[in-house]
């Protein structure tokens, strides 16, 4: 059997009136031919500018939607024809969407969808409390959801995404609005059951999140797919690489000799100061403040700006806009 998710040639049309209630119908593409892997055992990221199609596929991989063309399989089933079958293996956590009863307490709300979920009767007690615990919500979990706080909310939304143990998860702006502790113990766990051999989607703004998180990323734009790979090689294909910046306040023609022969720019600085500016793949800062030293410079700072993702998502999207504005 084929583990994992396999998306084929995946298409959404939505039908749309452009021009008011009684205009013509016409189909706005959503998503546009993708083709992707979710493994089991990986948090694999989808990236892309609002609109790109990210939300429209996550609902058709969780049988919400159904897709216009194309296939996916889960574990080999089909989210179409198999769908009850699949909806056993995935769940889906979504920031924007509670998904969850508020005239209910906590504890209800996770017995009512274990019972969707034909979660085991056996299992079910523990499941709950399990989940209960690992969400901080152990003292709330007699008390009505209404009178929970947002971050509550959201932390029971989490743990009706786990009642499952689903084999996939899928996750939709997981972190949106969360406070930064809650965050970061959301992270923790993903990344955990990730080491343990769920396969995790993972669409999110939060760019040092997909980067913390995921080994491997999607970039999408207008429900096509631009690029794959893991941040690092995503950076270095965009050529949004690290800054090294070197200020020596004795500048000399050795050091100028120096900037010269790594490609450094040379900008003048306060107290006759100047600031080596060099951007680079690699780790470049320890040779050029080695050379620098050895041509008689002294260094008052050394400062490195990581490349960041979101620099390297803006790249890509950038460019595809740009190439899509050339006639044809
Ligand atoms: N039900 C719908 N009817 C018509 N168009 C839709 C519908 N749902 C989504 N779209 C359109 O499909 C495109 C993709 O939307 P989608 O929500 O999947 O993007 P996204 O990448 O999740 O964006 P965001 O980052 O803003 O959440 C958008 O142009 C959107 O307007």
């Amino acid at each position: 059997m084929t583990t994992g998710i396999q998306v084929r040639d995946l298409r959404k049309d939505f039908p749309v009136r452009d021009r008011g209630l009684f205009g013509p119908r016409t189909a706005k593409t959503a998503v546009d031919g993708l083709d992707l892997d979710i493994p089991a055992g990986r948090i694999t990221g989808l990236l892309g500018l609002n609109g790109a199609g990210k939300t429209t596929t996550i609902k058709i991989l969780a049988t919400l939607l159904r897709p216009t063309s194309g296939t996916v399989r889960v574990d080999g089933l089909d989210t179409v024809a198999d769908a009850r079958a699949v909806r056993r293996r995935i769940n889906l956590i979504a920031g924007g969407e509670r998904m969850v009863y508020t005239r209910m307490t906590g504890r209800e709300n996770l017995w009512y969808f274990a019972q969707l979920y034909d979660v085991p009767k056996r299992q079910v007690r523990t499941r709950i409390d399990d989940l209960l615990a690992l969400v901080g919500l152990t003292n709330a979990a007699d008390t009505p959801v209404e009178r929970y706080s947002r971050g509550m909310t959201q932390r029971l939304a989490i743990a009706r995404g786990l009642v499952n143990d689903p084999a996939y998860l899928l996750l939709d702006e997981p972190t949106l609005g969360l406070d930064a502790p809650i965050a970061r113990d959301l992270r923790r766990v993903v990344a955990r059951l990730a080491a343990e051999g769920t396969g995790v989607l993972l669409t999110s703004h939060y760019l040092a999140e997909v980067e913390e998180l995921c080994s491997h990323v999607h970039v999408i734009a207008d429900g096509r797919h631009l690029a794959a790979g893991s941040p690092a090689q995503l950076k270095t294909a965009t050529g949004s690489h690290a800054t090294v910046r070197v200020t020596v306040p004795n500048p000399s023609p050795a050091i100028a000799e120096v900037a010269a022969r790594f490609g450094a720019t040379r900008t003048p600085a306060d107290d006759g100061a100047e600031v080596l500016t060099l951007r680079h793949p690699d780790d470049i800062a320890g040779p050029l403040a080695a050379a620098v030293v050895q041509a008689g410079g002294s260094i008052t700072a050394l400062d490195i700006t990581e490349a960041s993702l979101e620099d390297a998502i803006l790249t890509l999207t950038d460019r595809t806009a740009r190439t899509e504005a050339v006639p044809a």
